[in-house]
This record gives structure tokens, C-alpha cells and sequence, in this order.
């Protein structure tokens, strides 16, 4: 083949993430650093501090890591920058040079139903793939599906935790503004826009954001177990407005305990 291209790597480690392999756990949890989450620190930092042990593997300053225990299980969380071309990069930092097997975003969405409050979960079961990285891999036609048994330790997680949660798709975009059905500026928006809104809402759809098609894209097509949790920070239906970090920490709680449950299972299956 012509093409002689090799890896990103600085110093030897994967570049974007600067992890080494064997810091890396079995279960990785993405979360996207920005404002929404309401979080003083670094979004990363705000999610091990539930954890029992921690290191901090990595910070490239596009992503900070950390790694350690929950409950007695390995788990790793990355924060990085948002949308599905960034996640891209980080996921394949993970997935090319390391062993991890379980991939979890934990984050933020808008809410496309009427049944839904600001707060409330949706633990996805798979995604439309409206944004454009997914489809440099594989053609539309392709699911996007969250794997079976991490969806129902995550059901089982939030049950237990008394969380008020939704399983269903949720749609990843690339805009936040149009794609989504939010007016730009000077109220730009097309007949086109306000069409896909009335189309998802009317599929069922049940919330918007932007990664998680990408990551359940990735995870199916490499045989990886993939899964999304994401909390409500509006609704465009009721009109609730936004909140920020409105449920994320129940996010964060019910992908953690999710991957102790599903540790267990897989381990009682060996
Ligand atoms: O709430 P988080 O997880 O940041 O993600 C949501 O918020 C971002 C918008 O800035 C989008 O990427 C969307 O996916
Ligand atoms: O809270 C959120 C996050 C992403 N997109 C939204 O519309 N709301």
C-alpha cells in the first residue's frame, strides 16, 4: 500500500492522551470539559474524586486522566473537548494501544420529549448518527448500538439509586444550533431545521448531544462494549430551561455503579 502513515505518538506514549497502555483499565469513562457541567475543577478530577483510589495518568492539557479504583473495580476517566471529532481521537488512543474494553460517556443533552424533566438520565440504547465522523468509518445503514449488558447494569444502577432515568436513542449532531432545531443568530433557522426537530421528536427520540453516536459507532464496529449516560440540561419541548450540571453527578454515579454491576456479572460468566 502507498499510504506508509504511522501512529500519533510523542515520547512514545499515544499523543492526545499521553497514556501509557498499562495504565489504562478495563473500563473507561469520557467526559467532555466545558461549562455545563457546572464543575469548579477539571471534569475529570470532579469524577475520580468519587473514586476510592486515584493516580493521575496523564494531563496534555486537551485531556487530563486519571485512573484508580471504585468499590474495588478499575476504572479510568478522561476529560476532553466536545463533539464527535475529538472524541474520535481520544477513543482510538484507547483502542489502539491499550486493553480496555468498556467504553462509557458520561455528559449532557437536551431534552426531545414531553416526559422528561431537567435532571432526568437517559441511558441510551443506541444512537442516530447525524454527526459526520462515525461515517468516515462506516456507511449510515451501520447501528449504533450500546452493548446489552452495560445498558441494563446502568437501568439497574440508576433503579438503585432511586434515579429518575429514560432508556432509549439518543441523537448525536454536529450543530448545537440548527442541527438541533436552536436558532442561530438573528434567529437564523430553516423550515429544513424545524423539520428534523418535528422528525426526531416524532420518531421518539429522547434527547440531543453530540458524541455519542460517534462512541457507540466505534465500540459496535470493533467489537468493544460501548454505552452512554447523559443527564437533562433542557428541554426543547416543555421549554425547561437550561441548568447547568442539572443530574450529572447521577450520571456519574450510575455509569460508576453500572461498571461495578457489570464487573460482577462478567466475572460470575468466567
Ligand atoms: O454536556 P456535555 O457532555 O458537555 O455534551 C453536550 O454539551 C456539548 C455542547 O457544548 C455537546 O458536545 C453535547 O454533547
Ligand atoms: O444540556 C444540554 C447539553 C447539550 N445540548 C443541549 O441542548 N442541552
Amino acid at each position: 500500500m502507498l499510504n506508509k502513515i504511522g501512529p500519533f505518538t510523542i515520547n512514545g506514549k499515544p499523543a492526545f492522551t499521553g497514556i501509557t497502555p498499562e495504565q489504562a483499565a478495563p473500563y473507561v469513562i469520557f467526559v467532555v470539559k466545558d461549562p455545563l457541567h457546572g464543575c469548579e475543577k477539571d471534569v475529570a478530577e470532579e469524577v475520580a474524586d468519587h473514586f476510592d483510589t486515584r493516580v493521575l495518568v496523564a494531563d496534555t492539557g486537551m485531556c487530563r486522566t486519571y485512573t484508580g479504583t471504585y468499590k474495588g473495580v478499575d476504572v479510568t476517566v478522561v476529560s476532553c473537548g466536545s463533539g464527535a471529532p475529538e472524541l474520535e481521537i481520544i477513543l482510538m488512543d484507547f483502542m489502539m494501544n491499550t486493553d480496555a474494553s468498556t467504553f462509557i460517556r458520561v455528559g449532557g443533552s437536551g431534552g426531545l420529549q414531553e416526559q422528561m424533566s431537567v435532571g432526568d438520565l437517559v441511558i441510551a440504547t443506541g444512537a442516530v448518527r447525524d454527526e459526520g465522523t462515525s461515517h468516515a468509518y462506516v456507511p449510515a445503514q451501520f447501528p449504533a448500538i450500546a452493548d446489552y449488558q452495560l445498558v441494563a447494569c446502568m437501568k439497574q444502577a440508576a433503579e438503585r439509586n432511586g434515579f429518575k432515568h429514560h432508556l432509549g436513542i439518543t441523537r448525536s449532531v454536529d450543530s448545537e444550533y440548527v442541527g438541533v432545531g436552536r436558532p442561530a443568530r438573528n434567529g437564523y433557522i430553516l423550515e429544513r431545521h424545524k423539520e428534523q426537530f418535528e422528525l426526531w421528536h416524532r420518531a421518539g427520540v429522547l434527547n440531543i448531544e453530540r458524541e455519542a453516536a460517534i462512541l457507540l459507532t466505534l465500540t459496535t464496529l470493533f467489537g468493544l462494549r460501548g454505552g452512554v449516560v447523559n443527564a437533562i440540561g433542557d428541554n426543547f419541548v416543555t421549554g425547561e430551561p437550561f441548568l447547568a450540571g442539572a443530574g450529572f453527578e447521577h450520571a456519574v454515579v450510575t455509569a460508576l455503579d453500572g461498571i461495578v454491576l457489570l464487573d460482577a456479572e462478567l466475572k460470575k460468566n468466567l
